[in-house]
């Protein structure tokens, strides 16, 4: 048995539920480590306001985590200045944003070998006057690649996205035969990485209504995304589409494909939850490093109850294992 798969964990919002889930996890026994990368005192504070019985051990870079139940491992972060569930502080943001850095400067640096996110407010980041559009777009920045791609998992439906956090009136003239070839290049070499798929089947959405309905109800498929898809197809790609979005998303299509391309968030994103919110897990491909993290946001209401569901959370844990120990290999192969 290879040494266990390290993963960072970032608790995200102070106010919201990633610190108790981070906490709940705990409870448990693992079967990788996991670093929680937070501060110690919201840590200590939350467990103490929800009477959860977690001891946190400070956690350095070299020491194998801890994984037994009632255990943490904690990378301390300092600057959190609020650990009231429910009420946000701008005077926490960069600390939040600073969590996401450390984690993610440890798997590029080696010492993690993936990171799983707890969910952070955008808001009150942007409220703060720090640029913060998602971990996606901080990490592909972070990471200096040109794209990555958003994609959202459960067991049985996999939706990745062609544009992410963008408002609907600039999402038309994002769709460029540019940004359409790399995300659908990136996700059928990460399908086939991560996921040991030989040959993707990939269904691609149309952008408008009935996909254009023959350029009556819009143009973009026939001026971008069919002879992107045409040009893809010549490499050896299996894509269909583009495919009208309200009739994709069903058996029909859906039992002869591995995963749905949308051509925007709210496109793909509330089919994926109503089939699975709270077991999902949400993945950023085409980066260096692997991050998976939950399907769900901060839940500001929920924070400190004791109601938050903690399924995402754990679904995101195993994916990024198997993603990082499928990296490992993959590591270690190319120095035999
Ligand atoms: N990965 C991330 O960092 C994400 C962050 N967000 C952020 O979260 C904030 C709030 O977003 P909303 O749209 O309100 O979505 P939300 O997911 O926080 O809440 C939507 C509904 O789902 C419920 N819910 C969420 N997580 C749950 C859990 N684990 N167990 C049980 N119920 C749960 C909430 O109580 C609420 O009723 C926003 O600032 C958004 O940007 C949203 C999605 C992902
Ligand atoms: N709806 C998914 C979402 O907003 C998560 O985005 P990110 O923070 O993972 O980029």
């Amino acid at each position: 048995m290879s040494n266990p798969v390290v993963l960072a964990l970032t608790a995200g919002e102070p106010a919201g539920i990633g610190p108790e889930l981070c906490l709940q996890l705990a409870l448990e026994s693992r079967t990788c480590g996991v670093v929680v990368v937070a501060s110690r005192p919201l840590l200590e504070a939350r467990a103490k306001q929800m009477n959860l019985a977690v001891e946190l051990r400070p956690w350095q870079p070299g020491e194998a985590p801890e994984m037994k139940a009632g255990l943490l491992s904690v990378l301390h972060v300092e600057g959190c200045a609020n650990d009231q569930p429910g009420s946000l502080d701008t005077g926490s943001s960069a600390y939040v944003v600073r969590t996401l850095e450390v984690a993610a400067n440890g798997c590029l640096d080696g010492e993690f070998d993936g990171m799983v996110t707890a969910p952070v407010h955008k808001g009150v980041i942007n409220d703060a006057g720090i640029l913060f559009s998602g971990h996606t777009e901080f990490l592909q920045e972070l990471c200096g690649v040109e794209r990555v791609v958003m994609m959202l998992a459960t067991e049985e439906l996999r939706v990745a996205l062609v544009t992410t956090h963008l408002p609907l009136k600039d999402v038309s003239a994002a769709i460029t035969p540019e940004r359409l070839t790399q995300v659908t290049r990136i996700l059928d070499t990460d399908l086939k990485k991560f996921f040991g798929i030989a040959r993707p089947r990939i269904l691609v959405a149309g952008l408008n209504p009935h996909a254009g309905e023959g350029g009556h109800l819009g143009r973009e498929e026939i001026d971008t995304i069919e002879p992107t898809l045409e040009s893809l197809r010549t490499e050896g790609l299996s894509l269909t589409g583009p495919l009208p979005a309200d009739t994709l998303f069903t058996p029909h299509w859906l039992d002869q494909a591995d995963a749905v391309l949308a051509m925007y968030h709210d496109q793909g994103l509330p089919v994926l939850k109503f089939q699975g919110f709270g077991r999902a897990v949400n993945i950023t491909l085409g980066l260096p490093i692997v991050r998976t993290s939950v399907d769900h946001g901060t839940a500001l209401d929920l924070a400190g109850t004791g109601r938050a569901d903690a399924g995402s959370l754990h679904t995101a844990l195993k994916v990024g294992e198997q993603m990082a120990r499928c990296r490992k290999s993959a590591i270690e192969e190319t120095r035999l």
